[in-house]
């Protein structure tokens, strides 16, 4: 096998960000979206994502988000824990104003382009990976958890994909990463009925590999599946992942901007835009009742 053309052609960030005219800036230092602490002794990343209340994933939050994976390759971390720092809710998916109401095209675009960057970031990432799903994970929520290569949850709170209901067909990418997480029926019925699962249904099915009690259990939990890979080369590790998942990966990175279009004309469609318009209004009626 030929490895060096197979880094070059696994090689995450240039060739995806340059194919596409957009390049990492950081958007909003001040606002601290996301959190990272990397232990020094252990050589762990704890990345918490930080944007109050509910971590809805905005273009400001995946530009950040893309520049901290870019930072963790550099740094050459020995995993990356990612979880959230709000109360209750893992994410909450994408941030709804970002599709409603009739966004414009130019902000969509970059909103979508961003997003897709950061799913191939976190799904190709050399690095071991994974989501402490401490809170809710609806929508986007569960494709960043479904993203990583294991899954912590804790007790009482849902995830799943539940684009359906609100009026969004997942897009094949995402539906890639919940097969390759779940065997195919489980997966299907998961989409097409976009029910949310609690934690002990989510670990019946698989979709999650441990349920933990608190972050001191997570982190020991992270630890040990880090350990798993200790006494495994780097590179053939980080080889074995991103070619085991290139099929997947070459699915979106070759049809990064049809699939922009597409959402793009799916989102803006009057019926669509009604659905998730009630949506939205439900969500804040909730809280008057
Ligand atoms: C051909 C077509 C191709 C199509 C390709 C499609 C590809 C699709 C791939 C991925 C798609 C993902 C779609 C999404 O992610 S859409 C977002 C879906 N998210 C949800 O359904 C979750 C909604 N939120 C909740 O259920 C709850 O907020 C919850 C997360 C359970 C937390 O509950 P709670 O703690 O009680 O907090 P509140 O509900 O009171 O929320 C606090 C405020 O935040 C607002 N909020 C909540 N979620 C969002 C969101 N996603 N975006 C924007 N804002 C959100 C909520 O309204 C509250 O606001 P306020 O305080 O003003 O009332």
């Amino acid at each position: 096998m030929n490895f060096s053309r197979l880094i070059k052609n696994c090689s995450i960030p240039s060739r995806w960000l340059l194919a596409n005219n957009i390049r990492y800036q950081s958007s909003s230092a001040a606002q601290n979206l996301i959190q990272v602490d990397i232990n020094e002794e252990t050589g762990v990343s704890v990345v918490s994502l930080n944007r109050k209340p509910v971590n809805s994933l905005s273009l400001e939050l995946f530009k950040d988000f893309c520049g901290v994976m870019d930072d963790l390759e550099r740094e050459k971390v020995r995993g990356m824990v990612l979880k959230s720092s709000c109360d209750n809710v893992f994410s909450s998916g994408l941030d709804i104003t970002e599709l409603y109401p009739n966004p414009s095209e130019e902000r969509f675009e970059a909103f979508w382009l961003w997003f897709q960057e950061s799913w191939l970031k976190l799904y190709a990432s050399s690095f071991p990976t994974v989501a402490f799903v401490n809170g809710h994970a609806p929508a986007g929520g569960c494709v960043f958890a479904i993203s990583c290569e294991y899954r912590l949850m804790l007790p009482y709170y849902k995830i799943g994909l539940n684009e359906a209901p609100v009026g969004i067909v997942a897009t094949e990418w995402v539906m890639n990463s919940l097969r390759a997480v779940l065997p195919g029926k489980n997966a299907e019925r998961l989409l097409t009925s976009g029910r949310l699962l609690d934690t002990q249904e989510a670990f019946d099915i698989g979709l999650i590999d441990q349920i933990v009690n608190n972050e001191e259990e997570a982190m020991a939990r992270s630890e040990e599946f880090f350990a798993t890979f200790d006494n495994v080369p780097k590179l053939a590790r980080a080889l074995t992942k991103q070619v085991y998942r290139k099929n997947d990966l070459n699915q979106l990175i070759k049809n990064r901007s049809s699939d922009a279009k597409q959402f793009l004309n799916h989102i803006l469609r009057p019926e669509t835009q009604k659905i998730i318009g009630s949506y939205f209004k439900s969500l804040k009626d909730r809280k008057k009742d």
